[in-house]
């Protein structure tokens, strides 16, 4: 039964959900682009699902750049890894920029709405840690998306922060008519729950078509598209880190189950310690809990990828196929990029 969701949005067209249809898989996925130590984050949380005895697979989204040894790695972690190209992202009015350099690539992110093999799904970045079992999040009611919603405190250049305003907070600051309508509710992209559907990324194209650029990049556009029907859920599933200084009543850190990383300084295998608030109590123990699950290799979330009868894709089985012939000593004949189905 395909129940269909309409709603209107900027580029005219229809929002269209399709309801899971029953029997399909469901799976976490994430992302990853380039040949950087993005990939440690990746591996760090597919050990993290298999700590918390997730019952579902790690797909990742991975673009042409991410070389063949981080594919491997990533395999032998028990992901999933699924093959995208990239979303060309729109030119920016260079006196707005991103928040990051980086954000550009962050709009290939969208290419998970077109996993339709799949009929729900939980996005996680990859600097985003899994300290508790989410499975429950796989029987949310379907034909909505669902997200945590964001703290503007460190936006720097935001029209938010310059008059202190924050949904997270929203009697401290009110929104002044003079700036016109508060801003909708607005999730943190970092995590969130979807049905892919090839409608919806076709119409999300469109959106950005006619969309003028923003800072955060395609969690904006995700915002607008989004706006006024996605459904907040509790910050436990995606604890921006910020949050332990920005709005600690907002916060019961016993009862976190998802911790993300997003703060300045704070990408665990890049932690020094000596950013702003990196030097809390609660941050190091974050980040050294972070450290304790990735350096146990014998958290591997293939186990229970094959427990849950995913058919693992041909790539994984040529890169395990490779692992195995390195372990064994057998240096492997690849030399190139490991060869994979076209993206679907
Ligand atoms: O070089 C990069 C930068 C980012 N990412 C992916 O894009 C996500 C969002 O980027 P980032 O974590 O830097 O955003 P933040 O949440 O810190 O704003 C990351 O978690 C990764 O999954 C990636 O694959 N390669
Ligand atoms: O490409 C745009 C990005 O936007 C978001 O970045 C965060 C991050 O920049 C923090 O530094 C801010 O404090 C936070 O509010 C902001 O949302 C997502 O986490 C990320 O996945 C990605 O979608």
């Amino acid at each position: 039964m395909a129940l269909v969701l309409e709603q209107n949005h900027p580029s005219g067209v229809r929002t269209m959900f399709k309801n899971g249809e029953k029997g399909k898989k469901k799976a976490f996925v994430t992302f990853l682009g380039g040949s950087g130590d993005y990939v440690k984050g990746v591996i760090g949380l597919a050990r993290g699902l298999a700590n918390v005895n997730s019952a579902y697979p790690l797909v990742v989204a991975v673009l042409p750049d991410v070389p063949l040894e981080h594919r491997l790695l990533m395999v032998q972690s028990g992901c999933v890894l699924k093959d995208i190209d990239w979303v060309q992202p729109p030119k920016i009015d260079e006196s707005i920029g991103w928040a990051h350099e980086h954000f550009a690539i962050n709009y290939s992110k969208l290419r998970i709405f077109e996993f339709e093999e799949y009929s729900k799904m939980i996005y996680f970045d990859g600097d985003i840690q899994v300290y508790g079992n989410v499975d429950e999040l796989f029987d949310l009611p379907d034909g909505q998306l669902y997200g945590v919603l964001d703290c503007f405190c460190e936006w720097h250049h935001s029209p938010q922060y310059k008059i202190g305003y924050c949904q997270q907070c929203p009697d401290r600051v009110q929104w002044p008519a003079e700036l016109g309508q508060a801003p909708s509710s607005y999730f943190n992209a970092g995590m969130f729950v979807f049905e892919p559907s090839q409608a919806t990324y076709d119409d999300l194209m469109n959106t950005i078509k006619i969309t003028p650029p923003s800072s955060f990049a395609e969690q904006d556009l995700l915002n607008l598209y989004f706006r006024g029907i996605f459904k907040p859920i509790p910050n436990i599933y995606n604890l921006l880190l910020p949050m332990l200084w920005t709005h600690p009543d907002n916060v019961e850190l016993d009862k976190v189950k998802a911790v993300h990383f997003c703060a300045n300084g704070s990408k665990p295998w890049r932690y020094t310690g000596k950013h702003e608030h990196m030097d809390r109590e609660d941050v190091k123990m974050l980040v050294k809990k972070w450290w304790d699950i990735y350096d146990d290799e014998t958290l591997i979330i293939y186990k229970t990828t094959l427990a849950a009868n995913v058919p693992i894709t041909e790539s994984n089985l040529v890169a395990q196929d490779i692992a195995d012939k390195e372990k064994s000593g057998l240096r492997p004949m690849v030399t190139g990029v490991l060869e994979v189905p076209a993206a679907s």
